[in-house]
This record gives structure tokens, C-alpha cells and sequence, in this order.
């Protein structure tokens, strides 16, 4: 299921103003969908999931007019987490005097990636990870995109490179992340990282950043997945897309919805399964000349409307987008212990 996703999310980041995809999850109903919250998610150390939130969930199928969904702090959890990051670079410091690096390269000057970037930043500084980064103009070629990639690849300070996407038009996207070094690929979207994701049994050296912090925020919020193994065995997967004739219904018999079409208020309240758990990946720009930078962010869920039939849900913002940049120091910080051998 974690390949679907990826897939998916990546198309949804390729071409979010055609694709209309929401992405449902059943899972088997006779599972309670939501229990305990879990100890060990994924593959970060326990320290870091050991304050997961605690709630008494509704169950699957209960649904009351008076009875809001679950609001999923995906701020809260990143916080957690990234708290847990800086003690582990701290260890490292002190073991071995190194610390881990991470490598941006921005295109273009377009007012969503600087922000997210500038997040990025911000968020490897107060987490002790040095931060390095290629700013490079609209009109730039790939050569010299090439040359920016290929510096950051041989510099063993190095050990997290992305390429801010999207790029520019006139630029390959594909010919460029194929350029990023496979133990560098902290945004997971070099084909063989991608390609081991996808076969059974392989393990990837990345997974990528957003459908890894939707699972953290599933396993985090106690919603009975168990992991990424979980979900490929015991879960049926169903991808709605632009294409699909009849995304309501298909939507309405998930018990987790997964969005990432990039469409504002796409998912209707009238879509979902009373108690669904409902995670909204869109994050689409929309202008907003009261607001800070310009624009604000919109989800694809109809938040008002979902809130009273879902039993559990992210906002944006606030929700995916804050782990998708923890899980991006996670992803820098494993590099890391890998190049050094540090445990
Ligand atoms: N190379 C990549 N490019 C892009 C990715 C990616 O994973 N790798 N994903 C998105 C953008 N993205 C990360 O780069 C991203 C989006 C949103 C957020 C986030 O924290 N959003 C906040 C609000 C931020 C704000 O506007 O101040 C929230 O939702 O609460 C982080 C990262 C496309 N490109």
C-alpha cells in the first residue's frame, strides 16, 4: 500500500492541477480500525513515539451530529519527533563529533517552495542538522542544475540531497532526480529507491517523506494498521483518480481516506463512511492577500463537512505537512548513521 501511495502521491506532485485522486483504504471490517496507540512505528526509535497521543476513539460506523471528528495534530507530532532528532544529533556530536548534512536545491522563485524550504531550514537548524542549499534561477539549464546536484553528491558532508519540486517546465524532472545519489535520496524518488519500495521483500534506502509521515500519523494516532507490513497484508487498497467514474461511492466505503489531489474542497462530507479516519495531503496554494506570504493553503477535504462524519482528521495545515518535513530529518538523520556506521 506504501507503493501505491508513493505513486500516487508523486503523480499528484507531478500534475496537481489535473489529477483528481483520492486514495481509499479499506481495511478488514472486522478489525477494530482504531485501538491503543502503538509503541514503535516505523522504523524510528522508541524515544520518539513513546508521548503518541492517547484518545478514546469512536468506533468505524459511529457517527453523531453532536460529535466532532478527532482533530490529528500533525504539528504536535512533528514537534515530537523533531525533538527526538536533535537529541539524536546531539549523541551523534558527542560520540563521533559528526553531525548530519542536508542538501536543497531550488529552482525558481515560486512562493510555496521557498516557503517550504525556508521551513526545511529552519527545521534542520533547530534540529543541530547543517544545512546547505543551491539557489538557482528560472531560466537555469540543466547542466547547471546537473553541476549543483553532482557538487552536493560528492561532498561527504552531505548526506540528504532534494531537489525542490516542481522544477520549471523546461527542466526533466525525471533525467534530474535520476542524478541524485541513491544513499543521498532523502525525498525517495530515485528509481531503484522507488522500485524496491514497490517489490515485496526488498527494502528501500528512503521511503518518501509524505506517505511516510501519513503512515506515522495513522500508527501515531492508534489506528489499527500496525505499519507499513500491516497494511499490505491486511488492508485492500482502491486508487480513485481523475478518471474514475464514481469516486464517491468508492470513497464512500473506505475506512481511511488518503487524499492528494490537490483540489480544493474535492472530498465532500457526503463522501465518507461515517468514522472514516480522513488524511488530507492537498496542500494547494490559493491567493490570499491577508495572509502572510500571500496565499493561503487549502486541503482537498470539505474540513467543516468531514469533521461531522469522520471519527479522526488532519487539517491543513497542521497536519501532513509539518511530518512530511520531520520525516525529511528522519530520512537525513538515517543517512547519516548509515555513512558513519553510527547506531
Ligand atoms: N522535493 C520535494 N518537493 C516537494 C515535496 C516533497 O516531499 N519533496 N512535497 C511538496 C511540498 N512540501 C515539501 O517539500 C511541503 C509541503 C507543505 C509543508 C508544510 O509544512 N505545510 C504546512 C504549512 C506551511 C506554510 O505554508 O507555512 C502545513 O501544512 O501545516 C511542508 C512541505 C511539494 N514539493
Amino acid at each position: 500500500m506504501a507503493t501505491v501511495w508513493h505513486q500516487w502521491i508523486r503523480k499528484s506532485i507531478q500534475s496537481s492541477s489535473t489529477l483528481r485522486a483520492v486514495h481509499t483504504l479499506k481495511v478488514d471490517p472486522s478489525q477494530p480500525m482504531l485501538k491503543s496507540p502503538p509503541l514503535i512505528s516505523l522504523d524510528l526509535p522508541d524515544v520518539w513515539t513513546s508521548n503518541v497521543m492517547d484518545f478514546d476513539p469512536p468506533s468505524i460506523g459511529e457517527c453523531s451530529n453532536e460529535r466532532r471528528a478527532r482533530v490529528i495534530d500533525g504539528k504536535l507530532m512533528a514537534e515530537k519527533i523533531r525533538a527526538g532528532i536533535a537529541g539524536e544529533v546531539i549523541r551523534m556530536k558527542e560520540s563521533i563529533g559528526k553531525v548530519p548534512g542536508l542538501a536543497v536545491i531550488l529552482v525558481g522563485h515560486r512562493r510555496d517552495s521557498q516557503t517550504y524550504v525556508r521551513n526545511k531550514r529552519k527545521a534542520c537548524e533547530e534540529a543541530g542538522i547543517k544545512f546547505a542549499m543551491a539557489i538557482l534561477p528560472d531560466s537555469c539549464t540543466k547542466d547547471e542544475v546537473c553541476e549543483a546536484l553532482s557538487s552536493f553528491n560528492g561532498n561527504p558532508s552531505v548526506h540528504g540531497i532534494l531537489v525542490q519540486l516542481p522544477l520549471p517546465d523546461h527542466l526533466d524532472e525525471e533525467k534530474i532526480l535520476n542524478l541524485v545519489s541513491l544513499e543521498k535520496d532523502v525525498d525517495g524518488f530515485h528509481p531503484l529507491n522507488m522500485g524496491n519500495l514497490a517489490m515485496r521483500g526488498r527494502e528501500p534506502l528512503f521511503i518518501p517523506c509524505t506517505p511516510k509521515g501519513c503512515i506515522e500519523l495513522l500508527v501515531r494516532s492508534g489506528v489499527d494498521i500496525m505499519g507499513k507490513k500491516a497494511v499490505r497484508h491486511h488492508a485492500t487498497v482502491s486508487t480513485v483518480h481523475a478518471l474514475t467514474s464514481n469516486p464517491e461511492q468508492i470513497t464512500r466505503e473506505a475506512d481511511i481516506v488518503i487524499s492528494a489531489a490537490g483540489v480544493p474542497n474535492l472530498v465532500r462530507g457526503t463522501w465518507l463512511k461515517p468514522g472514516a479516519v480522513v488524511i488530507d495531503v492537498g496542500t494547494c496554494p490559493v491567493e490570499d492577500p491577508n495572509s502572510e506570504h500571500g496565499y493561503r493553503l487549502m486541503g482537498d477535504v470539505c474540513y467543516e463537512e468531514a469533521v461531522m462524519v469522520a471519527s479522526a482528521i488532519t487539517p491543513v495545515p497542521g497536519g501532513v505537512g509539518p511530518m512530511t518535513i520531520a520525516m525529511l530529518l528522519v530520512n537525513t538523520l538515517n543517512s547519516a548513521k548509515r555513512a558513519f556506521n553510527f547506531h
